[in-house]
């Protein structure tokens, strides 16, 4: 069986790394739109959010070429702050067709009257220079210092913010509308970063999550890429004799929809058998070479997600089927997978985190840092100086790139092909990259030491150098631990009150997490250098300690 990997929102959750961004909008919706704005989901009556659903249903039932099994029901999860969501009414078998969504019905360059309106539009449109990514996964040189992501969309992106625009503009119009009123549009229903304001992104203590919302370089794309367009073709846009929105109503509307685009898009990929993806050996197709168009796929966007799941979305030449993988009892939720993402990033994505994807947390680790702790291991001035002169080698040697920063993660298999996991993440090593940084140095100093102590050399170098690497590790995950305001203890008995606001609770599970990597990899620092520590003596080891956090 063929898996499109993290099906198909992979490409999405990498795009969206790529706007990263969000600007904090208030919601400052205009009266004029609150026609085309859909309700508030949050704020709406059980009977109201029932009647949205519904009328979706209906409508994604009389579109042609769609099914929806009737084993299926869409319901309210706003309870558990989890929105709208797909269960099972029925024992649903593996392998049995959940719906269908024809490609006719999805909103894409393809469909859209905007595209029909205005070929030109999408035509003009050049993929933007992604000259600076915030990927989740990928190292970044990062102190905890808050740098701003650059954010460069490609043009599937603006394509769609574009065609969003004008559907949402034309809302009652709009042949998507009563989908278009069952999916968010304003600021206050994400719980994306980007919406947070600074006091709650406070909450994420040393996490390096608040550096990759990006928003300033947002507000800058929009400005110059959809701005101008919608002024330059008012006509076009806005319905007739509407009111156009000001250039500040319209940058939030912008991020109203590219928070909806980043949670809820899917990049539609040719007929899965067609294409040439690269395929692993679990089966998985993890890249995309050129991944095509974006759109909006109704009813596939009802379903949550978690990093365990139980149903994949197939991309088929004239149609989009979501299967179950394994059996769906009676009550359980239907969920789709959004890909192997870190809790930070599942919140900046999608406004939500989950015990499942602790897997994946990452905690990264700046070069400020390491050159900190080795500098901090010297006692003596000669020695430090010594340091320095290594670490400005070691800054200068391209092969090592560690401005990049380091990414400590636990090794992890995916999902298999039921959306389950076979064995527990665990933490096996530190990152290749800072491992022969440290031991690049360290090396040489003992070499130093050596040479101008010939009389103190025990013939056991390679163990007091392993040792020396170690003790640093070590010492780096409690220096990271540091940077952290409280103690995972601390955050545990917050969450374990169940006081805390949402968006609090989801910054905790964030710091949680970091934080309990950061213990895990310290714990394995220091089992193996266990296993060197009666071997050899006299070194500046600095004693196991103990520092009190609130
Ligand atoms: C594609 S939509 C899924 C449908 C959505 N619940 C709704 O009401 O429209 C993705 C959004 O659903 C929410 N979501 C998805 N999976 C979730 C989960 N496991 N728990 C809580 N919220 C989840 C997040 O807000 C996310 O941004």
């Amino acid at each position: 069986m063929t898996f499109k990997f993290s099906l198909s929102k992979h490409y999405t959750a990498l795009v969206y790394s790529w706007l990263a961004a969000y600007g904090d909008v208030e919601e400052e919706f205009s009266e004029q739109f609150g026609e085309h704005i859909a309700p508030q989901t949050g704020k709406m009556s059980s009977a109201e959010f029932e009647n949205v659903s519904a009328n979706f249903l209906k409508w994604f039932t009389s579109q042609p070429g769609t099914t929806f099994n009737p084993a299926l029901k869409i319901v309210d999860l706003r309870d558990r702050n989890a929105g709208r969501g797909i269960i099972a009414t029925a024992d649903i078998p593996p392998e049995t067709e959940l719906f269908t969504i024809p490609r006719s019905a999805i909103i894409s360059v393809e469909t859209s009257e905007l595209a029909q309106r205005l070929p030109e539009l999408f035509e003009e449109l050049p993929d933007a220079e992604t000259s600076d990514t915030t990927q989740g996964n990928g190292n970044r040189n990062n102190d905890n210092d808050h740098d701003e992501a650059t954010v460069d969309l490609p043009a599937s992106w603006l394509n769609l913010i574009l065609i969003l625009l004008y559907e949402t503009f034309h809302h009652s119009t709009s042949r998507w509308a009563p989908y278009l009123s069952a999916i968010p549009s304003t600021p206050s229903q994400f719980d994306t970063l980007m919406f947070w304001t600074q006091n709650e992104l406070a909450e994420l203590q040393a996490s390096v999550m608040p550096s990759k919302i990006g928003k300033d370089s947002a507000n800058k794309m929009f400005r110059e890429r959809i701005i101008p367009v919608v002024k330059k073709h008012a006509d076009i846009f806005y319905p007739f004799n509407a009111s156009q929105l000001s250039d500040e109503e319209l940058l939030q509307r912008c991020h109203a929809i590219g928070s909806l685009i980043m949670s809820y898009a899917f990049d539609l990929q040719p007929d899965e058998d067609e294409d040439a993806a690269d395929e692993n050996e679990d089966g998985w197709v993890e890249d995309q070479s050129k991944p095509s168009t974006m759109g909006m796929v109704p009813m596939a966007d009802m379903l949550n997600a978690d990093a365990e799941f139980n149903a994949h979305l197939s991309h088929g030449d004239d149609a989009l089927t979501m299967t179950s993988l394994r059996e769906i009892k009676t009550g359980e939720e239907v969920l789709n997978y959004y890909g192997p993402l870190p809790n930070g990033e599942l919140l900046r994505r999608y406004g939500y985190t989950s015990i499942k994807h602790a897997r994946y947390d990452v905690v990264e680790i700046s070069w400020n840092l390491v050159k900190q702790v080795l500098e901090n291991g010297e006692r003596e001035d000669s020695k430090r100086n010594q340091v320095q002169q290594l670490i400005a080698k070691v800054e200068q040697d391209e092969d090592m790139d560690v401005q990049e920063g380091f990414l400590l993660e636990r090794e992890t298999e995916g999902p298999n092909d039921q959306g389950l996991y076979d064995q527990m993440a665990q933490f096996v090593k530190f990152p290749d990259e800072l491992v022969e940084a440290v031991t690049s140095i360290v090396s040489e100093l003992l070499e130093q030491e050596s040479q101008a102590r010939p009389s103190r050399n025990t013939g056991d170098e390679k163990k007091q150098l392993k040792r020396r690497v170690l003790v640093t590790l070590r010492e780096i995950t409690r220096k990271r631990l540091d940077q952290y305001a409280t103690s995972r203890e601390h955050d545990e008995e917050i969450l374990r009150r169940d006081q805390a606001s949402r968006r609090l609770k989801h910054a905790l599970v964030v710091r949680i997490g970091e934080k309990q990597l950061l213990k895990e990899a310290g714990d394995w620092a220091e089992r193996t250098l266990a296993k060197y520590r009666e071997d050899v003596t006299g070194s500046n080891d600095p004693p196991p300690r103990k520092k009190q956090k609130r």
